[in-house]
């Protein structure tokens, strides 16, 4: 079942990931996900967005990861594609404000499965809490080369004006631009943890990268 607080603990160092982060490659892409997680990522999301991979080498891809994050306690969500998350059965999905809708993706994935929600506004954090969503992904916090179309950064302080209007129980990752250097500023602003691409992804070491964020979110 659902654990609103295992969640909040797992979100510390969450890693979002593709193949278009990892030179289109599957087999780098496994590589750089097997590094972060021996590292200490608590969450892994399988994000793979305009790759060449069809619908079967996703799923296989997802499959590779699903069992990497099996071996490390690490929780597994799948981005966007809420078929593809049930197929896998994922411990979550993550839905941004332009994809399906909150209560159709929990009807598609049932009680059992984590659902993450986007957000940059405080009406939008209060909407995804008010419609069931167990987590809110609050961003862009810095300007981002990973997301074409990430908003215009909200900062610090646009994630201290969403926690303080969604309470404290509701679990907050922030997201887009966060690196070893601002990652405290985040957490100290009210987030649960971190959500990154390229400081891990484009880390010199994944495994490093990793662990020093784990000791920063935690350290705060
Ligand atoms: C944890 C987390 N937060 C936000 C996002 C962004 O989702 P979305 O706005 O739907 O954009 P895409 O990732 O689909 O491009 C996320 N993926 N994860
Ligand atoms: C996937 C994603 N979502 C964002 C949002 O603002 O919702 S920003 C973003 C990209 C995060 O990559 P990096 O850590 O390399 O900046
Ligand atoms: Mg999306």
């Amino acid at each position: 079942m659902r654990d609103r607080e295992l969640l909040r603990q797992k979100m510390g160092v969450y890693f979002v990931v593709g193949t278009q982060d990892c030179g289109y490659s599957v087999e780098r892409t496994c590589d750089i996900v097997a590094e972060a997680l021996r590292g200490g990522v608590g969450t892994l999301q399988l994000r793979d967005k305009g790759s060449q991979l069809s619908q079967e080498e996703r799923y296989q891809l997802g499959l590779e990861l699903q069992s990497l994050c099996k071996q490390h306690d690490t929780l597994f969500i799948v981005n966007d594609d809420v078929e593809l998350a049930v197929r896998l059965q994922a411990d979550g999905v993550h839905v941004g404000q332009d994809d399906m809708a909150l209560e159709n993706v929990r009807s598609a994935v049932g009680e059992r499965m984590y659902v993450g929600i986007s957000a940059g506004t405080v009406e939008e954090a209060l909407r995804a809490r008010d419609g069931g969503a167990d987590c809110i992904g609050v961003g862009a916090m810095y300007a981002t080369a990973s997301k074409a179309d990430a908003g215009e950064p909200i900062g610090p302080e646009g994630l201290r004006q969403i926690r303080q209007a969604v309470g404290p129980q509701l679990p907050i990752v922030g997201i887009g631009g966060i690196t070893l250097e601002n990652a405290s500023q985040v957490i100290q602003a009210g987030a649960d943890g971190v959500a990154v691409i390229s400081a891990i992804s484009r880390a010199e070491s994944p495994s490093e990268a990793a662990l020093s964020l784990a000791r920063i979110v935690r350290t705060i």
